[in-house]
């Protein structure tokens, strides 16, 4: 039977896990299911430098067109894209594709195996906290308004990446779990809290997250600190630059949009975030998932306020490259439906190392110690599903 174009119903979610191979399967979990893709029936080259996102998201629907009209059954996108048009988009026209309930793997929460102790930090901390220090200077003289740092840790790693995975789907089932098989044999995998943008039909939805407290194990502190969260000018702030910009680029291509007036609480297994779930209404039905996500990355939830400053901060103040961390990751299928997540709270293995991503929205008012801490508790979304923590 020629598997190209194969639909296999809806399976149990374990037998996906199963199924998973770390150098030819993508897998996404989200609320909607959960989806197994593997092999390549077709690639998508990336568009020349200048082309952008707007470019890559016109020649995804060419590529599904072309395929469906080639004989593919059921053809759908899967795959990331990088922060920086610098680096190539991995995403591919998969030859089968497998769906079932969203993964939420059995097993024990809470396994801390070992302690930190071999990792290397990049920056050291204490730069990190200099670099937030330095960005401050430039929000305080009212060039920025927002810019999100980021720091990396580089761990030694056993490469089982399918306990892993399901770690990262078992902590937090109501994210968006994935993994990526990167073109040179590196595998992107996390557990994202945050939705860049879905469509479905004519509706579409982004979920914009900014301002962040670390969970506490204590349940009364647990709710201070969300409480805390909720009531901090300096979060909504934060927040609010999100949702603005979101709207914005959503505006002129939704028939109605409703934007919520406040924020909500989320929670992740180790952090409270601030949460607006912006909704509407396209205009164009021909408007493609991947075309809105082309439209609104990169938020400030990942890069800053105005857009391009923040970039050029970044690229001034980061020692490392961003590479997949803060993209999208997602798919999409042939009438333009799919879900893009943010790549954050990932990591991205290589052989025996793992690198791992987190980021903070800095503002005038933000605290460089805190801004570390915040960054030091988003690791744990890897950190725990690895088994290690923090002495
Ligand atoms: C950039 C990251 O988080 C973003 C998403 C949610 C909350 C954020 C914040 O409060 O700073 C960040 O903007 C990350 O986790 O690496």
């Amino acid at each position: 039977m020629s598997l190209i174009g194969a639909h296999v119903g809806l399976a149990p979610a374990g037998s996906l896990l199963a199924a998973y191979r770390a150098d030819s399967c993508f897998v996404f979990s989200s609320a909607r299911g959960a989806l197994l893709a593997e092999g390549a029936y077709f690639t998508v080259s990336s568009p020349p430098r200048d082309g952008g996102l707007a470019d890559l998201a016109a020649r995804v629907g060419g590529s599904l067109r072309g395929a469906a009209a080639a004989g593919h059954e059921h053809p759908i996108v899967v795959g990331a894209v990088p922060f920086s048009s610098a680096t190539d988009a991995c995403l591919v026209i998969p030859r089968s594709v497998r769906h079932a309930p969203t993964l939420v793997p059995p097993g024990h929460h809470l396994r801390y195996k070992y302690l930190l102790g071999r990792e290397e930090a990049v920056p050291h901390p204490e730069s990190y906290v200099e670099a937030v220090r330095e960005a401050i200077t430039h929000l305080r003289s009212g060039r920025l308004a927002k810019v999100v740092l980021a720091r990396s840790l580089r761990i030694p790693f056993d490469g089982r990446l399918t306990p892993l995975l399901a770690a990262l789907a078992r902590h937090d089932p109501a994210g968006y779990t994935f993994a990526v098989p990167l073109r040179d044999g590196r595998v992107l995998l996390g557990a994202s809290p945050e939705l860049l943008v879905s469509r479905r039909g004519r509706n579409v939805a982004a979920n914009p997250l900014a301002g962040s407290a670390p969970r506490s194990a204590d349940p009364a502190e647990d709710r201070s600190r969300a409480r805390g969260l909720l009531e901090s000018a300096k979060d909504r702030h934060e927040h609010a630059l999100v949702v603005d910009a979101v709207a914005e680029s959503l505006r002129p291509l939704c028939g109605t949009l409703t934007v919520p007036a406040e924020p909500v609480l989320t929670r992740t297994a180790t952090m409270w975030h601030l949460s607006t779930t912006v909704t509407g209404e396209l205009a164009d039905p021909g408007v493609s998932s991947l075309t809105l996500a082309a439209a609104l990355h990169p938020t400030p939830a990942v890069c800053g306020v105005p857009t391009e400053a923040a970039r050029r901060l970044i690229a001034e103040l980061e020692p490392f490259d961003r590479d997949f961390y803060t993209g999208v990751v997602g798919w999409e299928n042939a009438s333009g439906d799919g879900e893009w997540a943010l790549t954050i709270r990932c990591a991205i293995a290589d052989g025996s190392v793992i690198s791992l991503f987190a980021g903070a929205g800095i503002v005038a008012d933000s605290d460089p110690e805190a801004e570390l801490a915040e960054t030091t508790a988003k690791f744990g979304t890897a950190l725990r599903a690895l088994g290690l923590t923090h002495a």
